[in-house]
Protein backbone atom coordinates (compact mmCIF):
# COMPACT_ATOMS: atom_id res chain seq x y z
CA UNK A 1 0.00 0.00 0.00
CA UNK A 2 0.93 3.48 -0.78
CA UNK A 3 1.82 5.89 2.07
CA UNK A 4 1.83 9.55 2.54
CA UNK A 5 2.35 11.89 5.26
CA UNK A 6 0.96 15.35 6.31
CA UNK A 7 2.84 17.58 8.39
CA UNK A 8 0.25 20.14 9.45
CA UNK A 9 -1.97 21.46 12.31
CA UNK A 10 -4.83 19.92 13.84
CA UNK A 11 -8.42 21.15 13.27
CA UNK A 12 -10.87 20.44 16.09
CA UNK A 13 -13.92 20.44 13.95
CA UNK A 14 -11.93 17.99 11.55
CA UNK A 15 -13.14 20.04 8.29
CA UNK A 16 -9.26 21.48 7.58
CA UNK A 17 -5.55 20.17 8.61
CA UNK A 18 -4.35 16.91 9.60
CA UNK A 19 -7.97 15.61 9.89
CA UNK A 20 -8.77 16.74 6.42
CA UNK A 21 -5.88 15.48 4.99
CA UNK A 22 -6.02 11.97 6.25
CA UNK A 23 -9.73 11.54 5.47
CA UNK A 24 -8.54 12.31 1.65
CA UNK A 25 -6.05 10.14 2.03
CA UNK A 26 -8.23 7.19 2.94
CA UNK A 27 -11.00 8.65 0.45
CA UNK A 28 -8.29 7.86 -2.10
CA UNK A 29 -7.08 4.32 -0.82
CA UNK A 30 -3.63 5.63 0.44
CA UNK A 31 -2.43 4.83 4.18
CA UNK A 32 -1.68 8.23 6.22
CA UNK A 33 0.87 9.51 9.12
CA UNK A 34 0.91 12.49 10.04
CA UNK A 35 3.32 14.93 12.12
CA UNK A 36 1.63 17.61 14.12
CA UNK A 37 2.97 20.90 13.95
CA UNK A 38 0.45 23.23 15.76
CA UNK A 39 -2.71 22.30 17.97
CA UNK A 40 -5.67 24.72 17.05
CA UNK A 41 -9.14 25.45 18.38
CA UNK A 42 -11.70 26.21 15.59
CA UNK A 43 -14.88 25.05 14.79
CA UNK A 44 -16.89 26.48 11.65
CA UNK A 45 -17.67 30.27 12.91
CA UNK A 46 -13.64 30.70 13.56
CA UNK A 47 -9.84 30.35 15.14
CA UNK A 48 -10.25 30.53 18.72
CA UNK A 49 -6.49 29.70 19.89
CA UNK A 50 -3.41 27.91 19.06
CA UNK A 51 -0.45 25.94 20.91
CA UNK A 52 2.57 25.31 18.66
CA UNK A 53 4.07 22.05 19.28
CA UNK A 54 8.06 21.98 20.76
CA UNK A 55 10.52 21.56 17.61
CA UNK A 56 11.98 18.67 19.87
CA UNK A 57 8.76 17.14 19.40
CA UNK A 58 8.14 17.83 15.55
CA UNK A 59 12.15 16.18 14.94
CA UNK A 60 11.33 13.01 16.32
CA UNK A 61 7.69 13.02 15.21
CA UNK A 62 9.32 13.33 11.66
CA UNK A 63 12.56 10.84 13.01
CA UNK A 64 9.57 8.06 14.25
CA UNK A 65 8.24 8.00 10.84
CA UNK A 66 10.68 8.36 8.26
CA UNK A 67 13.63 5.57 10.13
CA UNK A 68 10.54 2.90 10.03
CA UNK A 69 8.61 3.27 6.91
CA UNK A 70 8.98 4.28 3.63
CA UNK A 71 6.98 7.74 2.52
CA UNK A 72 5.65 8.11 -1.06
CA UNK A 73 4.68 11.46 -0.65
CA UNK A 74 4.43 14.03 1.92
CA UNK A 75 2.29 17.16 2.30
CA UNK A 76 2.71 20.07 3.89
CA UNK A 77 0.03 22.36 5.77
CA UNK A 78 0.18 24.70 8.94
CA UNK A 79 4.00 25.62 9.66
CA UNK A 80 3.36 28.58 12.13
CA UNK A 81 6.55 29.45 13.30
CA UNK A 82 10.12 30.38 12.31
CA UNK A 83 11.58 27.16 14.07
CA UNK A 84 8.92 24.40 12.61
CA UNK A 85 9.31 25.55 9.37
CA UNK A 86 13.45 25.06 9.88
CA UNK A 87 13.15 21.82 11.92
CA UNK A 88 10.60 20.46 8.75
CA UNK A 89 13.35 21.63 6.34
CA UNK A 90 16.04 20.14 8.36
CA UNK A 91 14.12 16.79 8.06
CA UNK A 92 13.09 16.96 4.27
CA UNK A 93 16.73 17.50 3.69
CA UNK A 94 18.12 14.80 5.73
CA UNK A 95 15.45 12.18 4.63
CA UNK A 96 14.94 13.16 0.71
CA UNK A 97 11.07 12.30 0.07
CA UNK A 98 9.97 11.87 -3.61
CA UNK A 99 7.35 13.54 -3.46
CA UNK A 100 6.72 16.85 -1.41
CA UNK A 101 3.20 19.03 -1.98
CA UNK A 102 3.33 22.31 0.05
CA UNK A 103 0.01 24.37 0.71
CA UNK A 104 1.80 27.75 1.91
CA UNK A 105 -1.15 28.26 4.72
CA UNK A 106 -1.57 31.54 5.95
CA UNK A 107 -4.80 33.01 7.05
CA UNK A 108 -7.60 30.91 7.78
CA UNK A 109 -10.63 31.89 5.74
CA UNK A 110 -12.86 33.23 9.38
CA UNK A 111 -8.92 35.64 9.15
CA UNK A 112 -6.87 34.26 11.41
CA UNK A 113 -3.28 34.24 10.87
CA UNK A 114 -2.03 30.56 11.18
CA UNK A 115 1.41 31.52 10.47
CA UNK A 116 3.36 34.33 12.15
CA UNK A 117 4.08 37.39 10.05
CA UNK A 118 8.02 37.37 10.29
CA UNK A 119 8.05 33.12 9.24
CA UNK A 120 6.83 34.18 6.27
CA UNK A 121 10.45 34.88 4.40
CA UNK A 122 11.29 31.52 6.35
CA UNK A 123 8.95 29.49 4.88
CA UNK A 124 9.61 31.03 1.25
CA UNK A 125 13.46 30.43 1.59
CA UNK A 126 13.55 27.17 3.72
CA UNK A 127 10.46 25.82 2.47
CA UNK A 128 9.79 26.36 -0.72
CA UNK A 129 13.13 24.97 -2.66
CA UNK A 130 12.77 21.65 -1.41
CA UNK A 131 8.83 21.62 -2.69
CA UNK A 132 7.36 19.25 -5.47
CA UNK A 133 4.55 22.03 -5.74
CA UNK A 134 3.13 24.27 -4.08
CA UNK A 135 -0.45 25.34 -3.92
CA UNK A 136 -0.55 29.20 -2.89
CA UNK A 137 -4.86 30.22 -3.17
CA UNK A 138 -4.20 33.79 -4.72
CA UNK A 139 -4.19 35.75 -1.37
CA UNK A 140 -1.16 33.62 -1.05
CA UNK A 141 0.33 34.14 -4.28
CA UNK A 142 -0.26 37.47 -3.85
CA UNK A 143 1.82 37.92 -0.57
CA UNK A 144 4.97 35.57 -1.76
CA UNK A 145 5.59 36.72 -5.71
CA UNK A 146 4.68 40.51 -3.75
CA UNK A 147 2.06 40.85 -6.71
CA UNK A 148 -1.55 41.97 -7.05
CA UNK A 149 -3.74 39.08 -8.76
CA UNK A 150 -6.99 40.34 -10.43
CA UNK A 151 -7.07 38.60 -13.78
CA UNK A 152 -6.12 34.82 -15.07
CA UNK A 153 -2.40 36.64 -16.52
CA UNK A 154 -1.85 38.03 -13.38
CA UNK A 155 -2.21 34.15 -11.88
CA UNK A 156 0.27 32.97 -14.68
CA UNK A 157 3.14 35.97 -13.61
CA UNK A 158 2.67 34.78 -9.89
CA UNK A 159 3.34 31.31 -11.24
CA UNK A 160 6.17 32.58 -12.64
CA UNK A 161 7.55 34.26 -9.91
CA UNK A 162 7.27 31.44 -7.70
CA UNK A 163 8.56 29.20 -9.72
CA UNK A 164 12.10 31.26 -10.05
CA UNK A 165 11.84 30.70 -6.17
CA UNK A 166 13.39 27.15 -6.62
CA UNK A 167 10.15 24.98 -6.44
CA UNK A 168 9.78 22.15 -9.58
CA UNK A 169 5.80 23.25 -9.99
CA UNK A 170 3.59 25.96 -8.97
CA UNK A 171 -0.30 25.28 -8.80
CA UNK A 172 -2.29 29.07 -7.98
CA UNK A 173 -4.97 28.13 -7.21
CA UNK A 174 -8.56 30.37 -8.41
CA UNK A 175 -11.08 29.62 -5.67
CA UNK A 176 -10.89 33.22 -4.34
CA UNK A 177 -10.82 34.93 -8.08
CA UNK A 178 -14.32 36.42 -9.11
CA UNK A 179 -14.01 35.43 -13.05
CA UNK A 180 -17.07 36.41 -15.36
CA UNK A 181 -17.25 32.87 -16.49
CA UNK A 182 -18.05 31.58 -12.79
CA UNK A 183 -15.19 29.07 -13.09
CA UNK A 184 -13.21 27.76 -10.62
CA UNK A 185 -9.65 27.94 -12.63
CA UNK A 186 -6.43 26.67 -10.85
CA UNK A 187 -2.99 26.84 -12.95
CA UNK A 188 0.02 24.78 -12.81
CA UNK A 189 3.31 26.17 -14.39
CA UNK A 190 6.17 23.28 -14.55
CA UNK A 191 8.82 25.85 -16.07
CA UNK A 192 7.74 25.92 -19.67
CA UNK A 193 3.96 25.01 -19.99
CA UNK A 194 0.65 26.18 -18.00
CA UNK A 195 -2.06 23.76 -17.64
CA UNK A 196 -5.35 24.72 -16.70
CA UNK A 197 -7.73 23.05 -14.53
CA UNK A 198 -11.67 24.88 -14.27
CA UNK A 199 -14.35 23.23 -12.71
CA UNK A 200 -17.71 25.45 -12.58
CA UNK A 201 -18.33 27.48 -9.37
CA UNK A 202 -19.99 25.88 -6.74
CA UNK A 203 -22.37 27.84 -4.96
CA UNK A 204 -22.29 27.07 -0.96
CA UNK A 205 -20.83 28.73 2.09
CA UNK A 206 -19.53 25.23 3.14
CA UNK A 207 -16.11 25.55 1.91
CA UNK A 208 -14.03 24.93 5.44
CA UNK A 209 -10.55 22.87 4.31
CA UNK A 210 -10.84 23.12 0.29
CA UNK A 211 -6.93 24.25 0.37
CA UNK A 212 -5.97 21.09 2.56
CA UNK A 213 -8.16 18.66 0.25
CA UNK A 214 -7.03 19.49 -2.59
CA UNK A 215 -3.27 19.28 -1.55
CA UNK A 216 -3.73 16.14 0.59
CA UNK A 217 -5.66 14.81 -3.09
CA UNK A 218 -2.21 15.62 -5.28
CA UNK A 219 -0.01 14.19 -2.06
CA UNK A 220 -2.12 11.21 -2.59
CA UNK A 221 -2.28 11.04 -6.51
CA UNK A 222 1.69 11.53 -6.37
CA UNK A 223 2.18 8.58 -3.94
CA UNK A 224 -0.07 6.25 -6.54
CA UNK A 225 2.46 7.46 -9.07
CA UNK A 226 0.56 9.38 -11.07
CA UNK A 227 2.76 12.05 -12.80
CA UNK A 228 1.93 15.77 -11.58
CA UNK A 229 -0.73 16.88 -14.38
CA UNK A 230 -2.56 14.08 -14.15
CA UNK A 231 -2.50 14.02 -9.92
CA UNK A 232 -3.53 17.55 -10.54
CA UNK A 233 -6.50 16.69 -12.76
CA UNK A 234 -7.52 14.02 -10.76
CA UNK A 235 -7.49 16.01 -7.35
CA UNK A 236 -9.27 18.83 -9.29
CA UNK A 237 -12.03 16.44 -9.59
CA UNK A 238 -11.51 15.00 -6.22
CA UNK A 239 -11.64 19.05 -4.66
CA UNK A 240 -14.99 19.42 -6.63
CA UNK A 241 -16.63 16.59 -5.91
CA UNK A 242 -16.09 17.33 -2.66
CA UNK A 243 -17.46 21.00 -2.52
CA UNK A 244 -20.68 19.56 -4.23
CA UNK A 245 -21.18 16.82 -1.47
CA UNK A 246 -20.19 19.72 1.10
CA UNK A 247 -22.34 20.09 4.18
CA UNK A 248 -23.59 22.38 7.21
CA UNK A 249 -22.19 20.76 10.64
CA UNK A 250 -21.99 23.70 12.82
CA UNK A 251 -23.30 27.70 12.41
CA UNK A 252 -20.63 28.78 10.31
CA UNK A 253 -19.06 27.37 6.69
CA UNK A 254 -19.47 23.84 6.92
CA UNK A 255 -16.44 21.04 5.43
CA UNK A 256 -15.80 19.50 2.22
CA UNK A 257 -16.76 15.86 2.23
CA UNK A 258 -15.02 12.77 1.33
CA UNK A 259 -17.28 10.18 0.13
CA UNK A 260 -15.85 7.41 -0.49
CA UNK A 261 -18.75 5.36 -2.55
CA UNK A 262 -18.49 8.39 -5.16
CA UNK A 263 -15.46 8.34 -5.94
CA UNK A 264 -15.22 5.09 -6.23
CA UNK A 265 -18.42 4.86 -8.71
CA UNK A 266 -16.90 8.23 -10.60
CA UNK A 267 -13.87 5.95 -11.37
CA UNK A 268 -11.36 7.73 -9.18
CA UNK A 269 -10.56 5.05 -7.34
CA UNK A 270 -7.50 3.03 -7.70
N1 LIG B 1 -17.06 27.54 -4.74
C1 LIG B 1 -16.21 26.73 -5.37
N2 LIG B 1 -16.63 25.94 -6.38
C2 LIG B 1 -15.78 25.10 -7.01
N3 LIG B 1 -14.47 25.00 -6.71
C3 LIG B 1 -13.99 25.76 -5.73
C4 LIG B 1 -14.81 26.66 -4.99
N4 LIG B 1 -14.05 27.29 -4.05
C5 LIG B 1 -12.81 26.79 -4.19
N5 LIG B 1 -12.75 25.89 -5.20
C6 LIG B 1 -11.59 25.08 -5.60
O1 LIG B 1 -11.09 24.49 -4.39
C7 LIG B 1 -9.67 24.44 -4.42
C8 LIG B 1 -9.08 25.26 -3.25
O2 LIG B 1 -9.46 26.54 -3.46
P1 LIG B 1 -9.07 27.95 -2.86
O3 LIG B 1 -10.32 28.47 -2.23
O4 LIG B 1 -8.52 28.79 -3.96
O5 LIG B 1 -7.96 27.63 -1.79
P2 LIG B 1 -7.92 27.77 -0.19
O6 LIG B 1 -8.93 26.80 0.36
O7 LIG B 1 -6.51 27.40 0.12
O8 LIG B 1 -8.26 29.18 0.14
C9 LIG B 1 -9.28 24.97 -5.81
O9 LIG B 1 -9.23 23.89 -6.72
C10 LIG B 1 -10.43 25.90 -6.15
O10 LIG B 1 -10.52 26.11 -7.55
C1 LIG C 1 -5.08 23.48 11.25
C2 LIG C 1 -5.49 24.20 10.01
N1 LIG C 1 -4.73 24.11 8.91
C3 LIG C 1 -5.09 24.78 7.78
C4 LIG C 1 -6.22 25.55 7.75
C5 LIG C 1 -6.60 26.29 6.51
O1 LIG C 1 -7.15 25.39 5.66
P1 LIG C 1 -7.82 25.70 4.24
O2 LIG C 1 -7.94 24.42 3.53
O3 LIG C 1 -7.08 26.79 3.57
O4 LIG C 1 -9.23 26.08 4.71
P2 LIG C 1 -9.86 27.38 5.27
O5 LIG C 1 -9.25 27.88 6.51
O6 LIG C 1 -9.70 28.33 4.12
O7 LIG C 1 -11.23 26.89 5.52
C6 LIG C 1 -7.00 25.61 8.91
N2 LIG C 1 -8.13 26.34 8.95
N3 LIG C 1 -6.61 24.94 10.03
Amino acid sequence: MKKALTIAGSDTCGGAGIQADLKTFSALGVYGMSVITAVTAQNTQGVFGVLDVTTEIIEKQIKAIFEDIEVDAVKIGMVSMIDTIKTIAEGLKTYQPKNVVLDPVMISKSGYDLLNKEAKETLINELIPLATLITPNIPEAEVISNIKIKTVEDMEQSAKIIYDMGVKNVLVKGGHLELEEKEAIDILYDGQTFNYYKAPIINTQNTHGTGCTLSSAIASYLALEKDMKEAVRLAKLYITMAIEQAFSIGKGVGPTHHFFDLYKKAGLMQ
